[in-house]
């Protein structure tokens, strides 16, 4: 069977020989891949000697830990443990639970209020880095880890700091904790929304300067009074919930938001404009993207119900910080409650910090012990399985494959990337590679099939050879778009057992020559053609000549007039070199006609055995495949 892990589907191998790293690793395959079982044991999989990959990721941490232990050997302090796990930086405060779970892992370096310069210094250092919203990931931190940092972690929701861009094409992945501070955040909300309505910020500050100010803080009602929710996600719902306990009335905006979802709760979903002019106070709980910023502004300021109430403990970026002063100012908005900055920490002669009007606290919305607890952990979690090479059900960009169909998937995945590999192999040198595309027959319907992982391994197995980037299911698309390479799919439902989700992956390349004509359909196309058998990927087809051999070790392909006696006289060529050939399999168009010889074998041969196997005059092409 294969050597190679389906856990290399994200990232390669990262060292780690600590005894704790087998927590996630049992995790990881009871949840992430319950049914398939690697070949080489999850420890062994941490092993540098075992890493089948030639990526530069992989090349830069190992060399970093290579010279640590060269340096700490020959000054006699090695510390085998300490140096063999991955290191992650911790940037922001993290829950101690949290931390508990890396440093079962991994080295933990936990440096709080880096300069950008000495995060870019550190970076190169870490496998991991996790961050709250204080910390820009920007695409210089990403250059500057020269390919070592394989994952960042937002311990909270929004990622509007971290360049995703970048993150991508670095082959990065980017997860986050998405549910733990929730409730924390709707909480937070309906504190602000009670005390700015009840002037409780500002009538405190009062009493505490030694005033009994009773008519200046006369508040407002809320029951009976339209909260509008902008972003009917998971803390706006929350929000709707407690706000309907308070007797408000409850509408939402949110352009993806289910119907149903909201009908549940009682909420009304409505469109902006309608939202923004009917309610009384406004809650904002959409992420922060280029669609929404600055979508309050002074026009949809404009438009609001006079003496609006706003409360924000989304994102500062969706607000226009000037219009709202100004919206303040003339009394189209009563009153604000701001919990989030468009720069945190706002600047100190802030001009809406200092309103009157306004309740400000420093972002404290998903601060409570119970939600950093909360976060820590899910997002330590997700580390960890992430650095494990597991695919994370909270990863931003990448896609989330459910666990039972990479299981399903797991032989097919390795079967993907050696057809890449080998399909690259028959394209002769100069010939710019333009357009692949893959073939799935299987049984299943086309609708019940995911090829993401299949085609992200393909696209791994042809550009990792040829490339100096490691690439992962978070890069693979990138990868071969940045590299002008168009990859088209084809689902073509056959006549087999639906029981296993492909039947056969066909690899083609076009409009490009190859070293071994015969890998060439009749219209110019190289194809290969590959399937699982008992779980053990086999080349089944090579241009229009079926073969049947395990694709593992190497190949040596030979085409030849089909006649008594070739099997013997390469079988001894090789033999008498001492290659030790692990399997053979001919294929032919007819008896005595053209036929393919695939040869496996244990050992690279050399030039001259190879020459010699050329110099068979039956032979009339041959090529050989490293695979
Ligand atoms: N202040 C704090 O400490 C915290 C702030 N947050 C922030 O709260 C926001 C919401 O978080 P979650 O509810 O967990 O996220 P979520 O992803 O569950 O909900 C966001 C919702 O906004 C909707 N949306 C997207 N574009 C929209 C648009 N143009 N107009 C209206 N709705 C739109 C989405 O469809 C989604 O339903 C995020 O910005 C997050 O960063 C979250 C937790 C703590
Ligand atoms: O989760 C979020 O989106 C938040 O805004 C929380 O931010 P924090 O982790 O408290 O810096």
């Amino acid at each position: 069977m294969a050597t190679i892990s389906a856990k290399s589907i994200l990232f390669p191998k990262i060292s780690s020989s600590s005894s704790n790293s087998n927590v996630s690793s049992n995790r990881s395959s009871s949840s992430f891949l319950p049914s398939f079982k690697p070949t080489i044991s999850l420890k062994a999989s941490y092993s540098k000697s075992r890493s089948p990959l030639p990526c530069s990721a992989i090349k830069n941490g190992l060399d970093t830990v290579e010279a640590k232990e060269k340096s700490a050997s020959s000054s006699g302090t090695k510390d085998a443990t300490k140096e063999t796990k991955p290191t992650i930086l911790v940037s922001e405060k993290l829950g101690e639970a949290g931390i508990k779970v890396l440093e079962s892992f991994a080295n933990v370096d936990c440096s709080y209020n880096l300069t950008p310069e000495e995060l870019c210094k550190k970076i190169s250092n870490v496998d991991a880095l996790i961050v709250r919203s204080g910390t820009k990931v920007s695409r210089q931190v990403f250059e500057a880890s020269k390919g070592r940092l394989k994952v960042v972690g937002r311990a909270g929701v929004g990622i509007d700091n971290v360049d995703l861009q970048a993150a991508t094409e670095f082959g990065c992945l980017v997860v986050n904790a998405p549910t733990a501070n929730t409730v924390a955040a709707a909480e937070h909300g309906i504190a602000l929304l009670s005390s700015m309505a009840r002037n409780v910020a500002q009538s405190d500050a009062s009493m505490k300067a030694g005033k009994w100010e009773r008519n200046k803080y006369v508040g407002v009602s809320l029951v009976g009074k339209t909260l509008a929710i902008m972003g009917f996600g998971k803390v706006g719902s929350e929000v709707a919930r407690r706000a309907k306990g308070l007797g408000m009335h409850i509408i939402a905006h949110d352009p993806y938001a289910p119907a149903d979802r909201a009908r549940a709760l009682g909420v009304e979903l409505v469109s902006f404009e309608k939202a923004i002019t009917t309610a009384d106070f406004i809650s904002l709980h959409m992420p922060l993207t280029p669609t929404t910023s600055k979508v309050f502004n002074d026009e949809t300021f404009g438009k609001m119900k006079k003496g609006v109430r706003i409360i924000n403990v989304a994102r500062g970026g969706v607000i226009d910080e000037d219009a709202l002063v100004r919206a303040l100012d003339s009394g189209v908005v009563a009153q604000a409650a701001l919990d989030v900055f468009t720069v945190e920490p706002p600047p100190q002669d802030s001009k809406l910090v200092q309103h009157a009007n306004v309740t400000v606290t420093p972002h404290l919305g998903a601060s409570t012990k119970e939600a950093q607890e909360g976060v820590a952990i899910e997002i330590a979690e997700a580390v960890v399985g992430a650095l494990n090479g597991e695919l994370s059900a909270t990863a931003v960009n990448a896609p989330m494959v459910p666990a039972e169909v990479l299981s399903e998937l797991a032989p097919y995945v390795v079967l993907a990337e050696k057809l890449g590999k080998l399909a690259v192999q028959l394209v002769a040198g100069g010939s710019g590679i333009k357009s692949v595309k893959v073939v799935y027959k299987s049984a299943r319907d086309r609708d019940d099939l995911d090829t993401r992982l299949l085609r992200a391994m393909i696209i791994k197995g042809i550009f990792e050879p040829i490339s100096s980037n490691f690439i992962n299911l978070v890069n693979a698309d990138y990868t071969a778009k940045e590299k002008g390479v168009r990859i088209s799919e084809e689902r073509i439902v056959v006549d087999s057992s639906p029981e296993f989700p492909v039947d056969t992956v066909q690899v083609r390349i076009a409009n490009v020559e190859s070293k071994f004509a015969s890998a060439m359909l009749d219209n110019g196309e190289i194809c290969i053609e590959g399937k699982v058998k008992g779980g053990v990927p086999h080349l089944t087809c090579v241009g229009s000549f079926s073969v049947d051999v395990s694709i593992e070790g190497s190949l040596i392909l030979c085409k030849q007039v089909d006649q008594p006696g070739m099997i013997g006289r390469v079988g001894s060529i090789l033999g008498q070199r001492n290659v030790n050939v692990s399997f053979m399999s001919v294929g032919r168009i007819g008896v005595r006609k053209q036929a393919i010889m695939a040869i496996g074998v244990d050992e690279e041969p050399d030039k001259d055995t190879l020459k010699q196997i050329g110099d068979v005059p039956a032979i009339e092409e041959f090529v050989f495949l490293d695979l």
